[in-house]
């Protein structure tokens, strides 16, 4: 049955693989809104660049556990965080139920704002906002993705291997949608958006519809 949305605040959760596009279309919609933005997937980052600086293991609970207390949603430092093999310790520190517990937690509070959020991830629409008032899941093919990381490289003036960057992309889909705790996938009700064939522009747009069209027609999908 139709929930009425009247003045619940906006609540957009993306979820989507790696270099899908989640965090662009996130930051666009988020400005256009007018709405506060969370990246969640800098949360885990941030975890596992404590552990990496400090030298500790990836699998280590109890220091990932501290890691995961002390984040700080207001000091998250996209650049410092940027690093591949930081988004790859990431996605190990990932799977460690307890970190998750922490970091939801801090995501929750973030998306319980009362001007409304944009959260994007990997599990906004399942498990860090079952009630978001719009439900995106992004996505497009390994080849695509793959070849967005690289010009992404190569504009910072980087240098990287297609074949290799492509079978990264494809561990850490398999690491992402294969664990047991909280596993990449769609909500029921999220809308998907695959932008294999959409450039920033066309995808946005798109995104641009579904939420416009949920929020005129006042109730949740
Ligand atoms: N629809 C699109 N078409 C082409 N390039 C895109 C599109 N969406 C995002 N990009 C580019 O692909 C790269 C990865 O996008 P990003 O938003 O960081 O992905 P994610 O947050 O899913 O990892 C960025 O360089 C971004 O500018
Ligand atoms: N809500 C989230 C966000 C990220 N993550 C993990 O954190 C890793 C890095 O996330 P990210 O969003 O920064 O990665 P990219 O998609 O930008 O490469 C992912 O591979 C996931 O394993 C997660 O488990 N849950």
């Amino acid at each position: 049955m139709a929930t009425p949305l009247a003045a619940s605040p906006l609540v957009i959760a993306i979820d989507g693989p790696a270099a899908s596009g989640k965090g662009t279309l996130a930051r666009r919609l988020a400005d256009y809104y007018h709405l506060p933005h969370l990246d969640t997937g800098l949360t885990y980052r941030a975890v596992a660049h404590m552990l990496l600086t400090k030298g500790w293991p990836l699998g280590d609970m109890p220091h990932a556990v501290e890691a995961a207390n002390l984040v700080d949603l207001s000091r998250l430092d996209r650049t410092a965080l940027s690093a591949h093999a930081v988004g790859e310790a990431a996605s190990k520190v990932a799977v460690i139920a307890e970190v998750r517990r922490i970091l939801v937690d801090k995501q929750r509070a973030f998306a319980a704002q009362p001007s409304g959020a944009v959260l994007d991830g990997r599990d906004i629409g399942t498990v860090v906002c079952p009630h978001a008032t719009v439900k995106l899941y992004v996505t497009a093919s390994a080849e695509v993705r793959a070849r967005r990381r690289l010009a992404e490289i190569e504009a910072k003036d980087g240098t990287g291997d297609f074949a290799t960057i492509l079978a990264d992309i494809e561990r850490r889909d398999e690491r992402d949608m294969g664990r047991a705790d909280s596993p990449l996938r769609p909500a029921a009700d999220a809308h998907l958006l695959d932008t294999s064939e959409m450039d920033i522009e066309a995808a946005f747009l798109a995104a641009r519809t579904i939420v416009d069209d949920i929020v005129a027609t006042g109730s949740e999908a």
